[in-house]
């Protein structure tokens, strides 16, 4: 096209549209006169014309809202182009609007990802609040994340853990040395990503020692994560979304093409041994439901397509792995960086589990350090720092503030973790997992969405599905990790100065990843014999 031609239908799409948005507001204030409630506005930044906010949020946007808490309060408004959106920066103001207002923010705001990437909302992430998503929530807890399915699932997840355990313990066996450090996160990854593919679609997707497959699974997931926390241009000024001025809607087309092949492929090398299943995992159950043209969950209207299946295993995969693993790597760069505590973790291992065989899912009731050790690394470094966005159905009132229909919600679960009011003004940055402990400062405080400060996996109604898969993965994965392995830095690396810098997408990685040489620090029989089972497929 020519450019004078493209940069004169940019020039009057942002002038018509800047126009429109201008009336728009013209009429929103008219409204206001007339609205039930009298209350303001929260207070906020000025914005840019047309973009509003969008260019202020810079590179780590829970950092710069952050500060801005720090300046504007707990509660307070940004505009994104034309869209309105509201941050809770403590716990007092997310109980608001998680508790007390949760029914009236029980949606998701539209936005590109969820059109181009989960097959146009007919996922569970996105799918608007009502009968649809409630089917698709009670689906996943029948088949994997009930107290019953979650037992039936045990020997799954505690051989994978112990595959992974003896492929690290392995990398020394061939000699030391610089060559034998390992990428954690991609390890943990492809356990976090096989233990949840043998639930869901009855078998691993990559080879136990990764692979090319896995690390191409893993960058699909990392690119994914980093797309959905761009604030898309196009999401909140319509008018440039034809430009796709940062070419996030176009990856994230190439994106879901990949992605769709993939799960076309599981789907039909399921369907092809959908008898040896025997009908077990969620796929085979969901495959089976749709050729008996049954719905998508009993009392649900409509009968369920490939489409819906594809959809919720792609949340799964994307939701389920990559927050799992890196909530693992943060957790052993936190314990490399703190000896103390890594030797605290091992002693109690140690005690409960002894040093012949592998930590169990039964062990995991009688430790009480290893799970403060969790939830600081939650703390600290949450894998979802912005949560998920949600949106106010109607108008309402929160914290003697308006907060009108429409209005986006972002809940910075980062800062209130880190919050001095809620942490103490001493040590609220230091990673200190005893405050956890009985008789600590935060004793009895959980990850679970009822205490505000501490909310890794949301709270509400739309929390977490997978909260209890969650959970249980980074609880065994990091208690095996740490009882079964000693862990050293490459050569050259020291441990004080430790890379700790953030990458910013909708999930929190690592900048830079941790690499690691394991050695074994159990009796060499609990590496052979322990859940040999589970291994065998
Ligand atoms: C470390 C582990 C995990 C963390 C920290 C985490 C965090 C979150 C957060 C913050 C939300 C948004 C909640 C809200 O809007 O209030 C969410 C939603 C969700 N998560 Fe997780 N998650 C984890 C693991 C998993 C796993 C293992 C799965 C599934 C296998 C999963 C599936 C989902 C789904 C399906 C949703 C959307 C729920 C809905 O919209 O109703 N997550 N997660």
């Amino acid at each position: 096209m020519d450019v004078a031609l493209l940069l004169g239908s940019l020039a009057v799409s942002v002038v018509v549209w800047y126009l429109v948005a201008v009336l728009r507001r013209g009429g929103e204030a008219g409204r206001t006169k007339q609205a039930k409630i009298k209350a303001p506005l929260p207070p906020g930044p000025r914005g840019w014309p047309v973009l509003g906010n969008l260019p202020q949020l810079g590179s780590k946007p829970h950092h710069t809202m952050c500060a801005l808490a720090r300046e504007y309060g707990p509660l307070f408004r940004l505009r994104f182009g034309s869209a309105e959106v509201v941050v809770a920066a403590s716990a007092g103001v997310a109980a608001q609007f998680l508790r007390a207002h949760d029914a009236n923010f029980s949606s998701r705001p539209p936005n590109s990802g969820a059109e181009h990437v989960a097959y146009n909302y007919q996922d569970l992430v996105f799918a608007p609040y009502g009968a649809r998503w409630r089917a698709l929530r009670k689906l996943c807890a029948l088949h994997l994340f009930s107290a019953k399915a979650l037992d039936d699932l045990r020997g799954v997840r505690e051989g994978e853990v112990a595959l992974m355990v003896r492929q690290l313990a392995a990398t020394r066996q061939g000699g030391g040395g610089s060559e034998a450090a390992v990428a954690l996160g991609q390890v943990a990854n492809v356990c976090a990503t096989n233990t949840l593919a043998r639930a869901t679609v009855g078998r691993r997707v990559f080879a136990v020692d990764g692979g090319e497959g896995a690390r191409e699974f893993k960058e699909m997931v990392v690119e994914l994560m980093q797309l959905a926390g761009v604030f898309n241009v196009g999401d909140f000024v319509p008018a440039l979304a034809w430009l796709d001025p940062q070419g996030v809607v176009a990856k994230m087309k190439r994106l879901h093409r990949r992605y769709d092949g993939m799960m076309d492929g599981i789907i039909r090398e399921v369907n092809k041994a959908a008898d040896a299943h025997g009908n077990k995992d969620l796929l085979s159950v969901l495959l089976a439901r749709m050729r008996e043209q049954q719905p998508l969950a009993d009392g649900e209207d409509g009968t369920i397509n490939e489409t819906d299946i594809k959809a919720l295993l792609l949340n799964l995969f994307t939701a389920g792995t990559d927050t799992t693993s890196s909530t693992v790597e943060w957790a052993l760069a936190e314990l490399i960086r703190h000896p103390d505590v890594l030797a605290k973790a091992q002693q109690e291992l140690d005690a409960v589990v002894g040093r012949g065989r592998l930590v169990s899912e039964s062990d995991l009731p009688r430790l009480t350090y290893l799970p403060a050790v969790i939830k600081e690394t939650f703390r600290l470094h949450p894998s979802t720092p912005l949560s998920l966005p949600r949106v106010a159905a109607a108008e309402c009132e929160v914290a003697g503030y308006r907060i009108p229909r429409g209005t986006t919600l972002l809940v910075n679960v980062w800062a209130i973790a880190r919050d001095p009011e809620a942490w103490g003004p001493g040590d609220p940055l230091e990673f200190r997992p005893a405050r956890f402990l009985p008789g600590g400062s935060h004793a009895g405080v959980d990850v679970k969405g009822s205490d505000f400060e501490l909310i890794p996996f949301g709270a509400g109604r739309r929390i977490c599905a997978g909260l209890s898969w969650g959970l249980r993965m980074v609880t065994l994965m990091t208690a095996a990790l740490v009882h079964a392995l000693d862990w050293e830095l490459p050569d050259g690396v020291d441990a004080d100065k430790l890379d700790m810098e953030e990458a910013y997408g909708l999930t929190l990685q690592r900048a830079v990843p941790l690499m690691v040489r394991p050695a074994p620090r159990l009796m060499p029989s609990a590496y052979v014999h322990a859940h040999e089972h589970a291994a065998a497929e």
